[in-house]
């Protein structure tokens, strides 16, 4: 018999004032990892949970939170000055601020004639310093903190602030904070709290933690899996449609226009690819090409902080039919209740993402529909890839509505602004990058990748030159000069609406026309980017650099045989050794050269 989970039926006493929280909330019964996890938590117990997207965890941290605080006495004038009782760390402000305000909720039951209970939020804002942290720290004596780990750990550094009362410690998307990114920073926070606090770790995939979790410092810690057969929950399907990278832009389009959904969450790969498509497509929906109730919002790790919460405030609140275009910042842990789509424009380049990414939709048991797009050709191999780990996709087949002319459409727009263009090639360029990271490195190859119809889905009026294309694109792919559109654009007197910028590129072209010699020239050119290939300088360069190893291998034999006495051969197979290794360094696809992220 399945255990009951009526909240009445909960196994520890929970504060009158948090079951009132709860009933007004309208949760009428527990989900099956608060049943579990509440008791333990609360008690004595460090946790490990574990339990599909949606599933209520946020509560099941909460509730033992204010608890323990309570039990422990926190919530009293004789809790000392500049201490605090409780820690929450999340990798995203997003997710930090969303957990204050649960906390928050919860508090606007707690007894006004109480000693009261208060929680600070602590994440980078442009408009608040770690400073101005300190000074409500110390003004409103908060006991419970949620923050991320950078600026908690600035702020915890401080001397006014004792963390020798902290009695518990949650790592919310804890494989999340316990990866490279992170760890470091969460292991200093950790180790400043006391030894005897409690911990519990929290996510959808904490197996991905691996052997990490023995770093956070608990004590027998008790694993809570609340698992079904399937690593998303029962209300979410999962889907994917195969589709040809140049008609990507064109099945988004039709989804976003044919589609019924209510909120829609879009995820980009890149920051620059969300700002870049997300002009696009206002502008085809000024064009009247884009369903003229449909709201557009757009939220990346490069906004800053105080634009991000407000558009994701905005993007919760909207009445009418929404989209968000968006990165992996709002991958994990956000919760927008009415989110009944999401579509992955690319699988990310990690598997547990995908997971979080889907389980932005299909919440507390609402059902919620998530689209991946994969690239004909290798990338169908995903699907047997995510079997293995418990996710199950079913193909969906969508008829394009093509919007008419898209391609000249998205040129016309590009000519309107060099600024477009830029944004247009490092978009490209991002993405390159970005599908190299790919853990599943045999199913997403670089070297197989479709580079002509990805640059038409991002627009590109000429391919960049980049070697990895020439590489690994075969040659009468490659249009002439890498010219995407005919005829080629005068960049010379493609302009940007900025004024400035438009200045200082003239002011640069002239400089650069001036320069008579060729070695500059030629340094200049590959700096500018600004010839697909000049073939006369780069034999010639190729020749220079032909004469200068040739010296170069002859200093190392003469310098080998001097030292070792060894045989001519021997020092043969050194150099040949010496040329491989130097060979396979600069085969590894997509190297530092790009724009960052
Ligand atoms: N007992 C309950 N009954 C009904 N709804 C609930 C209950 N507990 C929580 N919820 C709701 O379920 C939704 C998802 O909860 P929450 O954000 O905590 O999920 P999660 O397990 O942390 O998901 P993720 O792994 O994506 O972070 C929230 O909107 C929350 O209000």
């Amino acid at each position: 018999m399945s255990k009951s989970l009526s909240w009445d039926d909960l196994k520890c006493d929970i504060q009158p004032w948090i079951r009132t929280a709860i009933d007004s909330m309208g949760f009428e019964t527990m989900t099956p990892v608060q049943a579990s996890t509440i008791p333990l938590f609360s008690g004595n117990k460090d946790v490990v949970v574990e339990s599909v997207t949606g599933s209520g965890k946020t509560i099941a941290f909460v509730i033992p939170i204010l608890e323990r605080l309570i039990k422990e006495g926190a919530n009293s004038a004789n809790f000392k000055k500049s201490h605090f009782h409780s820690l929450i760390i999340s990798p995203t402000r997003e997710l930090a601020s969303q957990i204050h305000n649960v906390i928050e909720e919860f508090l606007k039951y707690y007894p006004d004639d109480l000693y009261p209970i208060r929680s600070q939020l602590l994440v980078g804002t442009s408009s608040s310093s770690v400073r101005d942290d300190i000074n409500n720290f110390t003004d409103n004596k908060p006991q419970i903190l949620v923050g991320t780990p950078g600026r908690l750990l600035d702020f915890l550094q401080k001397t006014n602030v004792k963390t020798s009362s902290c009695g518990a410690v949650v790592l919310d998307e804890a494989d999340k904070l316990l990866d490279l990114n992170f760890h470091k920073d969460v292991e200093t926070i950790l180790k400043m709290l006391p030894k005897q606090r409690r911990t519990g770790l929290f996510s959808a995939t904490i197996e991905s933690a691996g052997t990490q979790i023995f770093k956070t410092g608990m004590r027998n810690p008790v694993k809570v899996a609340v698992k079904s057969h399937s690593s998303a929950p029962s209300s979410l399907s999962i889907n994917y449609i195969v589709v040809s990278p140049k008609d990507k832009l064109q099945l988004l389009l039709t989804l976003l226009n044919n589609y019924r959904f209510k909120k829609c969450i879009v995820y980009f790969p890149t920051c620059i690819s969300v700002t870049y498509f997300y002009a696009f497509i206002n502008h085809l929906k000024e064009q009247g090409l884009v369903k003229d109730d449909l709201k557009l919002f757009s939220l990346h790790g490069k906004l800053q902080t105080g634009s991000r919460m407000k558009t994701l405030d905005s993007f919760t609140s909207n009445l009418t039919d929404s989209v968000l275009f968006t990165t992996d910042v709002a991958a994990r842990g956000i919760d927008i209740p009415d989110v009944d789509l999401v579509i992955q424009l690319d699988p990310p380049t990690d598997s547990d993402i995908f997971i979080h990414r889907c389980g932005r939709t299909g919440r507390a048991n609402k059902i919620g529909k998530a689209l991946v797009f994969l690239n004909e050709g290798r990338e169908e191999d995903y699907v047997p890839f995510l079997e293995v780990k418990n996710v199950v996709l079913e193909e969906e087949v969508v008829e394009l509505k093509p919007v008419d002319n898209l391609m000249s459409k998205f040129h016309e727009w590009i000519l309107q602004d060099r600024a477009r263009f830029d944004h247009s090639v490092r978009s490209y360029v991002a993405f390159m990058k970005y599908y190299s990271k790919h853990t599943a490195s045999s199913i997403f190859r670089f070297q197989t990748m479709d580079f002509i119809g990805i640059a038409k889905f991002y627009g590109l009026l000429r391919l960049p030159r980049m070697p990895e294309i020439t590489r690994y694109a075969s040659a009468d792919q490659i249009p002439d000069e890498g010219w995407l559109v005919s005829p080629p654009v005068d960049l010379d007197n493609f302009a940007y609406v900025d004024k400035q910028k438009e200045k200082a590129r003239l002011q640069e072209l002239k400089d650069l026309k001036q320069l008579n010699d060729k070695k500059k020239l030629k340094s200049q050119l590959k700096k500018k980017n600004m010839a697909w290939s000049d073939k006369t300088l780069s034999k010639e360069g190729k020749a220079e650099r032909r004469a200068a190893m040739a010296v170069k291998r002859k200093a190392i034999e003469e310098k080998l045989l001097q030292e070792d006495g060894e045989s001519e051969g021997e020092v043969e197979q050194d150099w040949k050794d010496l040329v491989r290794q130097s060979k396979k360094k600069k085969h590894n696809p997509v190297q530092g050269s790009f724009d960052d992220l």
